[in-house]
């Protein structure tokens, strides 16, 4: 059944599969998109969600999942939230207005070469899986190749590192990609997030510096509101603020980045759990891990609309 196949982890063959039959069962909904390829030649495809009045909203958000190979849950909530939207839309009054109001791009496996080796070969694996020459070790950090502070303090050079920052700013192929495509888009987008695990966080720019962003009293507010929605729902702690202060340094991110493009909304969710699993998060933990994201999600989401 359907519930079952949604509090389960899929290997790369039955996303893709799943991509297909979610756009081919809901056309009125979903239109997919192919915004690239990863190194080694797979596509990076991205679900638009619009509400049913398709009214070419002025305005849309961007989910993207799976930056990091291992941090499984994260692709596991992209899927997951779009059979919510489809199944909830104009059934449930919140998930309904923020379709009404703004498109939702959900990229849900971003770097697809290493989420399969992950599957293959090393459980741990982070970074994509590209092969720079000369380079003594494949895999960049996608979550260090963006043009924000590149391969500054919190990033490595070593191209053995697991925070490798690349050749130069979107030397990826799976980051220029994004990195195209928000750009193309950066008139009506008006939130960014980016889902990883584990440790329990709503982090916001900067990460790349310990420089306050413009807005960061606003972005504390909407990270606040989020988090102690979690904790009112759920019982369930999340911590939040800036992400250099609240996490570590970490230069080269996607949010910063569309920060700076000017996307001024912009936050990385760190999903379950604290380090008891970490990345190996049992299945039985999806859903309430994907309801506490989407709780966060729709309480900035709501926050957005409401100032956009
Ligand atoms: N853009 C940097 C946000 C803060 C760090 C996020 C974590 C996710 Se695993 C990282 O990329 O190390
Ligand atoms: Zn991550
Ligand atoms: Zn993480």
């Amino acid at each position: 059944s359907s519930v079952l196949y949604y509090e389960r982890y899929h290997p790369l063959e039955d996303i893709y599969h799943w991509i297909n039959k979610t756009t081919h069962d809901h056309p009125e909904m979903v239109e997919v998109i192919l915004i690239g390829s990863s190194f080694e030649k797979r596509p990076l495809f991205v679900l638009k969600l619009s509400g049913k009045g398709r009214s070419q909203s002025k305005r849309a958000m961007w989910i993207d999942c799976g930056i990091h190979a291992r941090e499984w849950i994260s692709p596991a909530f992209c899927i997951w939230f779009v059979h919510y939207a489809i199944t909830y839309y104009s059934k449930v009054p919140d998930i309904t207005e923020i379709l009404d109001s703004m498109d939702v791009y959900v990229l849900p496996v971003m770097n697809p070469d290493g989420y399969k080796y992950t599957w293959t070969t090393n459980r741990m694996w982070r970074k994509n899986r590209s092969w720079h020459p000369g380079n003594y070790c494949p895999g960049t950090d996608l979550n260090r190749n963006f043009d924000a502070n590149w391969c500054t303090e919190g990033s490595s050079s070593r191209a053995c590192d697991e925070t490798y920052c690349g050749l130069f700013p979107e030397s990826e192929p799976e980051s220029e990609a994004v990195a195209n495509f928000l750009r193309s888009h950066k008139q009506t987008l008006k939130l960014y997030l980016s889902i990883h695990s584990y440790s329990q966080m709503l982090l916001f720019p900067f990460s790349c510096t310990y420089q306050e962003a413009s807005n960061h009293d606003e972005l504390n507010e909407l990270a606040q509101e989020a988090a102690q929605n979690i904790r009112r729902y759920y019982r369930n702690n999340y911590r939040y603020g800036a992400g250099a202060k609240t996490i570590y340094l970490a230069p080269g991110g996607s949010d910063d980045w569309a920060y700076n493009l000017g996307i001024k909304y912009s936050f990385t969710f760190e999903l379950q759990d604290r380090g008891r699993y970490g990345f190996l998060l049992p299945p039985e933990f999806i859903p309430k891990a994907c309801k506490e994201a989407l709780t966060g999600l729709k309480t900035i989401a709501l926050g957005v609309i409401k100032k956009t």
